[in-house]
């Protein structure tokens, strides 16, 4: 008997990624129940087993063909993709979408009494950082001779401790730069996340799974993105109010009971509306106006 095919997803364990990777493989119709103990979670409703590992393993797993998927930061695979460039490792790798979350930075920063005058100023200094590949990738374009220091967490905390004289560390509002009296000079890099595929080949069926995939995640996406708006327009005032509506270039417009001087009209826009908009419609007679979030969508 063959093995029924069956696809390998690496996610991170537990972090910042791990809730946001959940969420989105449910919102695509895949469910499984996870135990914390457990390294593997086999979905019941799509071929797809999820292996659950710390965020540095997922960037690795893929590249060597462990698994077909992966679901990871850009800063933690670029990192990876450079040491592994370094060490002549296999490295390559098939992104297949960015997915909408994860958004940070990679930036330089100091001490707030340092007198920092461009990142020439970092010349013969001594920086800390969980990416030393990316920094010294960084430095070595701005031709700046720098020393990097590796450290795994708490990163921002190596000035003072007297590890180094400044830091590379991720950034998202700045709050952990501020309590820790460090000003953000340069960013090195901007990072989302992406779902990354194998480039070892795989069979038609597997491929196809993946495909699958990719179409609900991109309906996902499309439904987030979108919204339904139904509202009431003066009859005359149609042509107006569908200028207005974003994407709105062929409403649909539905008689409303005993009276023809409004009708009711549903539009499904691929933009937010703003509450202006909804001033202006307003202005033009319109009533009743709804704006409705909408879970699938396919196209
Ligand atoms: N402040 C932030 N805002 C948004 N995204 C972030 C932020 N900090 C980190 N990230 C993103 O989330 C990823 C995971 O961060 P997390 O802090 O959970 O990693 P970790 O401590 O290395 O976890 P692990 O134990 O899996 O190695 C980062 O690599 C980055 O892509
Ligand atoms: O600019 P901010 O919004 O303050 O975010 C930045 C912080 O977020 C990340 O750490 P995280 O909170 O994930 O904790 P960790 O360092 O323990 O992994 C990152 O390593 C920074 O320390
Ligand atoms: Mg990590």
């Amino acid at each position: 008997m063959t093995e029924p095919t069956r696809l390998t997803l690496a996610i991170q364990k537990s972090g910042r990624l791990s809730k946001e990777s959940i969420h989105l493989l449910k919102a695509c119709g895949i469910q499984f129940q996870l135990h914390e103990q457990r390294l593997i979670a086999h979905s019941t409703s799509y071929p797809i087993d999820l292996l659950r590992v710390r965020d540095d393993d997922i960037p690795g797993l893929v590249m060597d063909g462990v698994v077909d998927l992966g679901i990871v930061g850009e800063n933690v695979l670029e990192e990876a993709r450079l040491e592994r460039q370094q060490e002549q490792r296999a490295a390559s790798f098939t992104a297949l979408r960015q997915l909408d979350f994860g958004y940070c930075r990679l930036s330089l920063a100091v001490p707030n009494e340092f007198d920092y005058q461009g990142v020439q100023s970092l010349n013969n200094k001594k920086i800390a950082t969980t990416y030393p590949r990316l920094t010294e990738a960084f430095l070595r374009q701005q031709g700046v001779t720098a020393q990097t220091v590796m450290l795994t967490g708490s990163v921002e905390v190596a000035p003072r401790a007297g590890l180094a004289d400044a830091i590379c560390d991720l950034v998202s509002t700045g709050a952990t730069l501020e309590a820790n009296g460090l000003s953000e000079q340069d960013v090195i890099f901007r990072s989302q996340v992406k779902l990354i595929q194998s480039q070892t080949p795989l069979p038609e069926a597997k491929q196809s799974l993946i495909n699958k995939l990719l179409d609900r995640l991109d309906g996902v996406q499309l439904a987030k993105e979108s919204k339904y708006i139904m509202l009431h327009a003066p009859t005359k005032e149609v042509q107006r109010v569908a200028s207005i509506l974003p994407g709105a270039e062929r409403p649909t417009v539905l008689p409303l009971s005993y009276t023809d001087e409004q009708v009711a009209m549903h539009v499904v826009s691929t933009e937010n509306l703003f509450w202006e908009t909804m001033e202006q419609l307003k202005t033009l007679g319109c009533s009743s106006i709804l704006v409705m979030p909408i879970e699938k969508m396919m196209r």
